[in-house]
């Protein structure tokens, strides 16, 4: 990898060529600018527009500027000192004197004036006398050192000692060249034969060179456009290039998180494809491991790591559901339904889905007015507000949000209708349920089964209404369908002093159904549970909401939902495929 850094040289291109197609764009957009003006009936236009567009100013501006035109005599004012010292001057010639004279058209033609005749150091060095006949067959090219990295990396052909360029990174110096090609023979470098060279010495080489540097090159005969379509990814996994002794090199990788949207511009390589993070701030690509590099990446690791780790992850799992004291209702049956269930697993991976897929292929996706609405999850950990936030939001507009009716097994009260607080159910019919996987997440709460449904998500859903439901984050997988198309939003813990300013009146219930005030131990829990989630399932959020103040949250969220449902959002591509 060279990681000196190089500037490209302007080409020596005749200034006159500059200069003519530099005045007829300027006068051309200068005419098409009045010509609307013209339409839109703007006084003095019509006079204007005839003057610019008349034959002789166009061939008057394409006049070549004499060799001895000095640099404080640009063509502008030399047209104008001709005509000043005219005896006579047509009325054209009167025309084009107050026009040129007018402050606008003489600051933009003196600029194209001065642009045209820089001096753009340092000058390059006469071309060597000994350049071969054929044209094709070498190819010079000049670059001088700035402090942009060339962007560009270097291998050896072990069989026959030649040094290739490997790969040329978008948008880096080399590649806005257009000059350097991945497969090009690099031949000499400033007039260092490198055939036959480590490519540590070819960077030492690059390194010792300062201002204008030359290689020497044979064109890759075979070479392939690189002008590929980019593609967007969603990163499931996190990346960090110095921690990776296989990427060929490491100044030019590029770290990501999970979540994290990356713009892939480069597929061309099987294991290395070159990609930019949005927002995208640099105009450069960074390497990143391709998606089955990734892959076997991750096998790898996950093999490679000692036992004690995942059993220590997994204590840790546990102690964080169980010590999650304050429970409501609905989630207190999920909380015993995820314990439950993570006991019961007979394979454990770090996180299987990733594995699956480090990348996610997504585009961007506006839903069509006739369309279902997209379902809005909530997540966040226990006690941080996403019960209030949900019950708030539906008690605002009743008509427009809604969550799913659950399904229990529990005796209906007097004051309960069947369908409206709950579907009462037989534990025959829960369990046939369960079985036939239509449950979003079910569980046990005194000796009662609860559990939310797909069929209820669909009902809401089906009567034009926005179905919001908050569950465990890692019930999101479930629901992440083409039908759905859910939009998460992670509902955080505000700073630690904002947690306890907003809260201080707030009361919760606990496992044992006790409405009390948080204590110093909740706060810490909740911090602590809210970075965890975060931590691990940020790959799966669209967007997060901080519940600071609770009136403040409630308008985010509407807002945030506004959006979800009618501006375009990245999505999996797999949701936006008609099969
Ligand atoms: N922004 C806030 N400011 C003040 N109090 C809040 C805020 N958000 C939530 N609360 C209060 O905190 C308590 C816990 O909130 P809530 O029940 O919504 O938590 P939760 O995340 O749904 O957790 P759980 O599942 O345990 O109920 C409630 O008394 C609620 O009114």
């Amino acid at each position: 990898c060279f990681t000196t850094t190089w500037m490209l040289k302007k080409p020596d291109v005749p200034s006159l060529v500059l200069e003519t197609a530099g005045s007829s764009t300027v006068l051309s957009s200068v005419v098409d600018d009045v010509g609307q003006a013209v339409e839109r009936n703007i006084n003095g236009a019509q006079l204007l527009y005839e003057l610019l567009s008349a034959p002789w100013l166009r061939a008057l501006l394409k006049v070549p500027i004499p060799p001895s035109c000095s640099k404080t005599q640009t063509p502008s004012i030399s047209i104008m000192t001709v005509i000043q010292k005219t005896h006579r001057p047509s009325p054209e010639a009167r025309e084009l004197y107050s026009l040129l004279s007018s402050p606008h058209i003489h600051a933009l033609l003196s600029t194209h004036d001065s642009v045209a005749q820089w001096d753009y150091e340092p000058v390059l060095p006469p071309l060597p006398d000994d350049l071969p006949d054929d044209e094709e067959a070498m190819r010079i090219v000049c670059l001088v050192k700035n402090n942009q990295p060339l962007g560009a990396t270097i291998r050896r052909n072990e069989e026959t000692g030649e040094i290739y360029i490997a790969r040329v990174i978008h948008g880096g110096l080399a590649d806005r060249s257009g000059l350097l090609h991945s497969g090009d023979l690099l031949v000499e470098v400033n007039g260092n034969p490198v055939g036959g060279l480590e490519p540590e010495e070819v960077i030492q080489i690059l390194t010792n060179s300062h201002g204008t540097i030359l290689f020497k090159v044979i064109p890759n005969p075979g070479q392939i456009s690189s002008n590929q379509k980019p593609v967007y990814m969603k990163a499931m996994v996190d990346y960090c290039p110095l921690q990776d002794a296989c990427i060929p090199c490491p100044d030019a990788g590029m770290a990501f998180s999970r979540g994290d949207l990356l713009e892939v511009v480069d597929q061309s390589d099987a294991h290395w494809w070159q990609a930019r993070k949005l927002p995208c701030a640099a105009s450069c690509a960074g390497l990143i491991p391709s998606a089955s590099m990734l892959k076997s990446k991750q096998k790898e690791q996950w093999w490679r790591q000692p036992l004690q780790r995942f059993v220590h992850d997994w204590i840790g799992n546990i102690s964080w559901l169980s010590s999650a004291g304050f429970r409501r209702s609905f989630r207190l049956w999920r909380r015993t339904s995820y314990r439950k269930r993570r006991q019961s697993c007979t394979t454990c991976s770090p996180n299987s889905n990733a594995l699956n897929t480090p990348y996610e292929e997504v585009a961007l996706y506006q839903r069509p007015p006739q369309e279902n609405h997209r379902l809005i999850i909530l997540v966040g950990a226990p006690g941080v507000g996403v019960n209030e936030l949900r019950k708030r939001l539906i008690k605002l507009n009743p008509s427009t949000f809604q969550s799913p009716v659950p399904h229990t097994t529990r005796p209906i009260r007097p004051e309960e209708q069947s369908g409206r607080e709950y579907h009462f159910v037989t534990k025959e019919l829960f369990e046939y349920l369960v079985c036939n996987h239509r449950f979003v997440e079910y569980g046990e709460s005194k000796g009662q089964l609860y559990g939310t449904s797909t069929d209820a998500i669909d009902e809401v859903l089906k009567r034009g209404r926005m179905c919001i439901i908050d569950i465990e984050p890692h019930s999101i997988q479930f629901l992440r369908t083409k039908k759905l198309k859910p939009f998460v939003i992670f509902v955080k813990a505000p700073s630690p002093e904002r947690l306890r300013q907003t809260r201080r009146d707030a009361r919760i219930i606990t496992n044992f159904t006790i409405n009390r005030a948080f204590t110093e131990d909740d706060f810490v829990e909740l911090e602590e549970a809210s970075q965890l989630m975060e931590a691990k399932y940020r790959q799966f959020f669209d967007s997060v909401l901080v519940n600071d103040d609770l009136q403040d949250a409630c308008i985010q969220l509407c807002s945030i939902i506004q959006q979800a449902q009618n501006e375009p959002q990245w999505i999996p591509v797999s949701w936006g495929r008609t099969e």
